[in-house]
């Protein structure tokens, strides 16, 4: 975000907060339940605390990280009771006027207690990562590719937008309006858009914003989820990233997409025509941590919904050079020989963007670390493969539950102890909960429950 580069400095932050006629801060955050939520602090008390040369910090109960996305209760066993306080401080770095909210304003929150990073904090958690990374003289870069419904609601009836297939230019011209609006607002908090196209289900859409840092990535991706639900309803309309909203339609997904660099250097291509060492060490990494980062970039039970062979979702573990049914896929480029990122498919709307890039940074490097060798590529689709040839090939199909991939998770010590004990006892806790309460539900009951938090 352009924003990055402005200095912490109170005054500057109240003449721009002045000069948007900001009456309302909102400071937002990302959960263990993955919703985005916020609380607001009002201009007059915001410029008492910078003029008074305090920082700006707003209470939170410490238990609102152990909320799981079904219900309003503390998830049982989260570590986390109503004993306790945290302090949400901005990271003004952050901060954007809200093109769809005039005379509000946001900045993303850290948790912090006693002065220090509270352990359950995911911005933070991938702070640490990305520092993982630069203790390695690697700089990760990366972007979400979201994949999003325009609904319309009639009473209790909820459908999509449009009845047009995939890259339909009517179904532009039929949301010309929302989408242009989308765009503008995403351009406008410092996301560099780059291409737009109604994807394959009806009313399905898919914006993509450039690349950037780490960090600066999973902001955008909380941004991006804002401003596409914000501005869908001031059309009168209904956004939602629910992985899997109907059952005969395309689920979405929301890609995320990784390069590895020393500093201006990209190390991902070997300028050969594939990818380096160093980038088949990483995709390996990901490759054999998968099953249990799924609990994490798809984590929630609908998730699964999603994930099913021949709807490139990336069902199978494997990896392949422009293979959109494997959950890695290299793509290649225009105009060069090399590769120079990679995609993993296996991440959805529904996850908290932090906690995703974070455990796939940690996934990655491990399999640098360890010097993992990385398979064949696989170049066919993998579900049309008998089963005996996928045996052969070491083809696994992933986790087709949250159950499978939390109890991959629940063993999976390298993503235990870069999440760190408290957060990941907290995080489990919310997915068990989360799929305790959504056992026996229906899809219908899913969409109902999630259409408005994802
Ligand atoms: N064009 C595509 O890659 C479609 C992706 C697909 N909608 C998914 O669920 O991941």
């Amino acid at each position: 975000m352009p924003d990055r580069s402005m200095p912490e400095n109170a005054s500057t932050i109240l003449t721009r907060l002045r000069e948007g006629k900001v009456r309302f801060v909102r400071v937002v955050w990302c959960d263990n339940g993955n919703v985005i939520r916020g609380k607001a602090i009002h201009i007059d008390a915001l410029t008492r605390q910078l003029e008074g040369g305090e920082t700006v910090a707003v209470g939170l109960s410490a238990a609102q990280q152990a909320i799981p996305v079904v219900a309003d209760a503390v998830a049982p066993g989260s570590g986390l009771g109503p004993v306790g306080e945290v302090w949400l401080v901005p990271d003004w770095k952050t901060l954007q006027m809200l093109p769809y909210a005039p005379g509000q304003a946001r900045a993303l929150g850290e948790m912090v207690k006693d002065g220090q990073p509270w352990p359950w904090c995911s911005r933070q958690f991938l702070k640490r990562m990305v520092q993982r990374a630069g203790d390695r003289g690697l700089t990760i870069k990366a972007a979400f590719e979201p994949e999003f419904y325009l609904l319309k609601q009639r009473d209790q009836d909820i459908f999509p937008a449009d009845n047009m297939p995939f890259a339909a230019s009517l179904a532009m011209d039929l949301h010309q309006e929302v989408v242009m609006a989308i765009a503008d607002a995403l351009s406008a908090q410092g996301m560099a858009v780059e291409q737009y196209y109604p994807e394959s289900g009806p009313g399905q859409q898919e914006i993509s914003v450039r690349y950037t840092d780490a960090l600066a990535a999973a902001d955008q991706q909380v941004v991006y989820r804002e401003t596409v639900k914000a501005i869908a309803h001031q059309h009168g309309l209904v956004a939602s990233f629910v992985p899997k909203l109907f059952e005969s339609c395309a689920g979405s997904g929301c890609h995320l997409h990784l390069s590895l660099w020393e500093g201006e250097q990209n190390l991902m291509p070997d300028g050969a025509g594939g990818l380096s060492e160093t980038a088949r060490s990483f995709t390996a990494g990901l490759l054999h941590h998968l099953p249990a980062l799924m609990a994490i970039t798809t984590p929630s039970p609908n998730s699964y919904r999603r994930l099913q062979p021949h709807s490139w979702s990336g069902a199978y573990a494997a990896w392949g050079m422009d293979n959109r049914e494997a959950a890695l896929r290299v793509p290649s480029n225009f105009s060069l020989p090399s590769p120079t990122h990679l995609e993993l498919k296996t991440v959805d709307g529904a996850a908290n963007p932090y906690l995703a890039l974070g455990g796939a940074i940690a996934a990655g490097l491990d399999g640098i670390a360890q010097g993992y060798s990385l398979p064949e590529p696989v170049q066919q689709d993998p579900g049309s493969l008998s089963e005996e040839e996928r045996g052969d090939r070491g083809i696994a199909l992933l986790p087709q539950s949250l159950a499978e991939s939390l109890a991959a998770l629940e063993t999976n010590s390298l993503l235990l102890d870069a999440l760190g004990e408290p957060l990941a006892k907290t995080y489990l806790a919310v997915r068990r909960a989360e799929l305790a309460a959504m056992a026996d539900m229906t899809l219908e009951a899913e969409v109902e429950l999630l259409r408005d938090r994802y």
